[in-house]
């Protein structure tokens, strides 16, 4: 068995950022979501962060049913299957939240903080968008609030963790680690917390190497030895910061929910792809990619 580091890979399949007209690979469909959960366990993902869509336009879902659509055949590539919380910044709390709480999955992700959640640019680098709910998305994400209060999140922790479900705490920024700090300590949260940072999404940090040295340092002087740090960065900034994390000590996410690129101006054909790229970063750094138990070992999650 190799002494060298695991590093987790985490892959975010569709989302609910991108729309259909943005990429011909990203999935929609219960099939296309459920094969591309498929090749990127075979690429070496340890765990899947699942949304759902509308099959017919591709608009964010976030109902049980749709879940219920794409779940079983998702568990059965032995994969930890992370089901979002965060759901569309359109959504309300109790809605985002529901599936999760019904299907009581290993892990869910939790989102730190309200914020602002910047899509608009989007919208220069895709001007042919075919249906108006996806002009609409972009258009609208100027005014929208991704609402994450104490209470929210209180919700989500008190009755997820009644199912065992542990989370992804995702930290857009500095005062989201504060807020995660503050959250375990109200409600005696132990170890190993799964700090998910997110770089590079307008309306929280950015992506720059002082943005990740700055968020790696304040986990490790708030968190100490209690957490377990993975990275993701949205658009261009995945692979430089998925690299970052590798050299730092860390975990790494990617995805078509977070990237559509495999390289500048390249659309990636799928999240297998970006999976490969980093695993050839983890094995070029002399590290090895963690199998969904080591993953499980190293999160605590109830398998
Ligand atoms: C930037 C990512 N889309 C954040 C995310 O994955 C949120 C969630 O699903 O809870
Ligand atoms: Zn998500």
């Amino acid at each position: 068995m190799s002494k060298s580091r695991k590093v987790i890979v985490s892959c975010a399949l569709t989302g609910a950022i991108h729309t259909p007209s943005m990429s011909p690979y990203l999935p929609v469909t219960p099939d296309e979501i459920i094969a591309e959960g498929q090749r990127a366990v075979e690429a070496g993902a340890a765990i899947l962060h699942v949304h759902a869509r509308d099959p017919e336009t591709g608009r964010p879902d976030q109902s049980v049913e749709a879940f219920a659509r794409i779940l079983p055949a998702l568990k059965e590539t032995g994969a930890v299957i992370n089901i979002t919380t965060g759901g569309s910044p359109f959504m309300d709390v109790s809605e985002r939240a529901a599936p999760a709480l019904h299907y009581a999955p290993e892990l869910a992700s939790l989102n730190m903080g309200s914020m602002n959640f910047g899509l608009y640019p989007m919208l220069a680098r895709f001007p042919d968008l075919e249906q108006q709910w996806e002009r609409d998305h972009l258009e609208n994400s100027r005014n929208v609030i991704f609402k994450n209060t104490f209470e929210d999140i209180g919700f989500i922790l008190d009755n997820g963790g009644k199912n065992g479900t542990r989370f992804e705490f995702e930290c857009y920024d500095i005062g989201h680690l504060y807020s995660l700090n503050h959250m375990t300590k109200l409600k005696g949260l132990t170890g190993p917390l799964f700090v998910q940072s997110v770089f590079g999404l307008l309306g929280g940090i950015g992506g720059h190497p002082e943005d990740v040295q700055m968020m790696r340092r304040t986990a490790d002087r708030l968190l100490g030895d209690r957490y377990q740090w993975s990275v993701l960065g949205a658009g261009a900034n995945q692979l430089r910061i998925a690299a970052m994390s590798a050299a730092m000590g860390g975990h790494i996410r990617v995805g078509l929910e977070d990237s559509l690129w495999a390289g500048p101006g390249e659309k990636a054909t799928s999240s297998a792809q970006q999976v490969l790229k980093v695993g050839e970063i983890i094995s070029g750094l002399g590290l090895t990619i963690a199998s969904p138990d080591e993953a499980r070992d190293l999160l605590g999650l109830k398998g």
